[in-house]
């Protein structure tokens, strides 16, 4: 089968002489871009030589889509840098917007085409080191960022290394819209990139440069096989600069996930990310290292070993698919019950033990006392000595700065808590013995009070009564929360244009929207209306059949699982066979939908299916036309439409789509409320022909359902501000103190 896929010439080895396929070098040298066609994609030397394509570049928004072409390709002047065309660029539902359309570009384009330039300047020298230097730059660029280098100096120099790492390992050269759209997302953008454009390439350079400070730079997908994916694809581009990788599952336990956080670049899903943020936080309650917001930055600079948090911090985060991850499920919060059993056996083992061994430490030999601060500090003799100690299984696994510090804690309170003094034990209600502290003022007990720092439970063990370990109570973050913990975010995503205010709005993300690579070549056709869901689903097998004869392939999207369900009998009817997609098995499904490209395939599918799946078509079906596919319903948001068609008509492969509507749809419901849709619903009955017309009012009521869905979700966040105000006001941490 021959595969139309965009790959580079695999033979150039990374040691071979310099070819001047930088676009300076290109355009400087002239007629250079034939044999730099390798490297150099057509998109690369139109927008090089100036040649404007006048289309949006998303070019998904209407019927004009066909005529999103980009002119004759006749060369325009050479020039010394590179001319990229700032209409092409567009950032979405901001302010900025009217800047854009006054000046004709965006604001910030010409800052990047002066960036571009400076990386592809760097092309021509990196091609021809050997992969040594590379890595040695690369470290090199890792001591100044370390060093407090500003990372935007970097960036240049930087990029150009992904990209030729890229090129190297992958035979992938990063384009020039993609290097627009990592500077972007360097910048705190969220950058919408069609669908097959190559988000996961374009990731690979604002990860690499956040990366450099060592603080982590995460990458947060939707579902544990992407993430694998992705990493292990990217993973040589890294790995040829120095840069390691690392990836959360699901299943991972504690050791593995401190060992990917601990990678340079992390790749997982938002709610691993999640879930490992308030698992920290409720181990570090438990070892009572709370106080304050200084876990705000994810629990960072704990010890290297044994019991401590997973994450080294929030640093940077790229979102994939960002319009799903930050405006769908911005709201899901993520709970957990309680911190695992396992942890709190070792935490309640750990005092014992140290409590057990507190008197056998002699002051100034194995301990001093700072006078000032009262601080006791282990030497290097009681270091030994706790190291010497026996020691239990769990307490093994405690890591030894940890042991040092229950030690140190275990002498202080040896020394300086006295019973019947400070506190008295007594029988609690539980039917257990507490410790109350002796109020030192009044000399009462102070009910219900409790000494901060572990200095409680150290006491308890002291006294070998229950050690009060708090039970690790239900921890609760919302996803919109969790991005907004880190302190740079940035998103890609194919669809993200409907809702860049929102995102604007919450995340001060701005959208930018960037151009695809080749000239669009998806076509849409009109709209058809029909009476009920039935007249459609007619109309719909009879396309399939038209289109399936002449060996093109058909993926349809439909809105349930039923609706799937009914599409498939009446396809088998007529004996065409096909594939149905249900969303148990993620990948399976991605394996059917990359198929769905092949010669006399059809394929029905859920609307989510498939999604950040490549659909690649042979030379075959690309002579034929490309895959048709046909939309059987409006989605409540108008962005998971254009998912579904995002998988035809990928990297300027030709491709069709229609979209089908019948007066029976729910969004008609939604949008125009019941009276209205019943009025409408009862006059498609008595229809025979299709009502075409009608289309505008379905796009009408989508947009209602969308407000509506924004307004709803804009309540809830206020409420949830509210509510973590007032909980910060009285002293409670938002994430561990939830109501239920
Ligand atoms: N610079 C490049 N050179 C060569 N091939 C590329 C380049 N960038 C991307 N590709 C190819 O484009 C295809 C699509 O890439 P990718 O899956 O990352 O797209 P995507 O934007 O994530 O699409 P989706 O939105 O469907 O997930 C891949 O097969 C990849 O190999």
């Amino acid at each position: 089968m021959s595969v139309r896929e965009s790959s580079t010439d695999p033979s150039q080895s990374p040691d071979a002489p310099a070819t001047p396929t930088g676009r300076a070098a290109d355009d400087a040298a002239g007629e250079t871009h034939q044999e730099a066609s390798a490297v150099t994609s057509p998109a690369d030397n139109r927008l090089n030589n100036g040649l404007v394509d006048g289309s949006d570049g998303g070019s998904d928004n209407g019927p004009d889509d066909a005529a999103a072409a980009d002119g004759p390709g006749d060369a325009g002047p050479p020039a010394a840098a590179p001319t990229i065309a700032p209409e092409r660029f567009q950032t979405l539902g901001t302010k900025s917007m009217s800047a854009f359309s006054r000046r004709g570009f965006h604001p910030k384009m010409l800052r990047w085409k002066r960036m571009l330039g400076e990386i592809n300047a760097f092309e021509p020298q990196f091609q021809s080191e050997s992969d040594e230097a590379l890595r040695k730059r690369s470290l090199a660029l890792r001591y100044r960022a370390m060093a407090g280098e500003k990372l935007a100096k970097l960036l240049p120099e930087g990029y150009a290394l992904v990209r030729e790492a890229g090129r190297r390992t992958l035979g992938m050269r990063h384009y020039d819209v993609q290097m627009i759209g990592g500077i972007s997302l360097f910048e705190g953008h969220i950058a919408e990139m069609q669908t097959g454009e190559g988000k996961t390439l374009t990731a690979t350079l604002p990860l690499y440069l956040h990366s450099l400070v060592g603080k982590g730079a995460h990458l947060a997908t939707v579902n544990d096989y992407l993430a694998k994916r992705d990493a292990e694809w990217m993973q040589p581009i890294y790995n040829k600069l120095g840069v390691s990788v690392g990836i959360i599952q699901t299943p991972d336990d504690q050791g593995s996930r401190r060992k990917a956080y601990g990678s340079a670049v992390t790749y997982g899903t938002a709610k691993e990310f999640g879930f490992d943020f308030l698992r920290d936080r409720l181990l570090l309650r438990a070892q009572n290292r709370i106080q304050t917001e200084m876990l705000g930055d994810g629990g960072a600079g704990f010890s290297q070993s044994g019991d401590k948090p997973v994450m080294r911090g929030m640093h940077f985060c790229l979102v994939d698919e960002a319009d799903s991850i930050l405006i769908d499920e911005a709201r899901t919060p993520l709970i957990i019950g309680s911190i695992e059993d396992t942890v709190r056996d070792q935490i309640v083992e750990t005092y014992r033990w140290a409590a057990e061994h507190a008197e056998e430490y002699e002051l100034e030999d194995h301990y001093t006392i700072d006078d000032e601060t009262k601080q006791y500090e282990l030497t290097a003799r009681g270091r030994q000595k706790v190291r010497s100690l026996p020691k239990s299984d769990l307490v093994r696994t405690m890591g030894l700065v940890d042991l040092y510090e229950y030690t140190e804690r275990a002498i202080k309170v040896a020394r300086e808590f006295l019973l019947d003094r400070q506190y008295v034990v007594r029988p609690g209600d539980q039917g257990t013995d507490e410790i109350v502290i002796v109020d030192e003022f009044t000399g009462r007990l102070a009910e219900g009070r409790k000494w901060r720092d572990g200095i409680h439970q150290a006491i308890e063990a002291k006294e070998q009564i229950e050690i009060s370990v708090p039970t690790g109570q239900a921890a609760r973050i919302t996803v919109q929360d969790l991005f907004l913990r880190y302190n740079f975010l940035a998103g890609m995503t194919g669809t993200a244009a409907t809702s860049a205010g929102e995102l604007k709005r919450i995340y001060r993300t701005p959208v930018l929207r960037v151009p695809t690579n080749r000239p669009p070549q998806r076509k849409r056709l009109p709209d058809r209306v029909f009476g009920s869901m039935m007249a459609k689903f007619q109309a719909i097998v009879d396309e399939v059949k038209q289109i399936h004869a002449s060996g093109r392939p058909v993926l349809i999207g439909t809105r349930s699982i039923d609706k799937s369900e009914i599409l498939s009998r009446m396809l088998t009817e007529l004996e065409i066979s096909h594939q149905v997609l249900n969303a148990n098995n993620v990948e399976k499904e991605a394996d059917i939908v990359a198929d769905a490209g092949q010669r006399d395939r059809v394929t029905v599918a859920t609307n989510m299916a498939g999604r950040g799946t490549d659909i690649k078509l042979t030379d075959e079906i690309v002579d034929l036309g490309g895959m048709h596919v046909i939309c059987t319903e409006l989605h409540d948001a108008a962005r998971i439409d254009r998912q579904l068609i995002g998988r035809c008509g990928r990297q300027g492969d030709p491709g069709s789509y229609r979209q089908y509507l019948s007066l029976d749809d729910d969004i008609l419901r939604g949008g125009l409320g019941p009276d209205k849709a019943e009025r409408l619903k009862t006059r498609g009955e008595s229809l025979t022909t299709a009502v075409d017309s009608y289309a505008k009012l379905f796009r009408r009521a989508q947009r209602k359902v969308e407000k509506k869905h924004f307004r709803d979700r804009m309540v809830l966040l206020h409420h949830e501000k509210e509510r973590k105000k007032m909980q910060r006001e009285i002293g409670q941490d938002p994430y561990l103190d939830t109501p239920d």
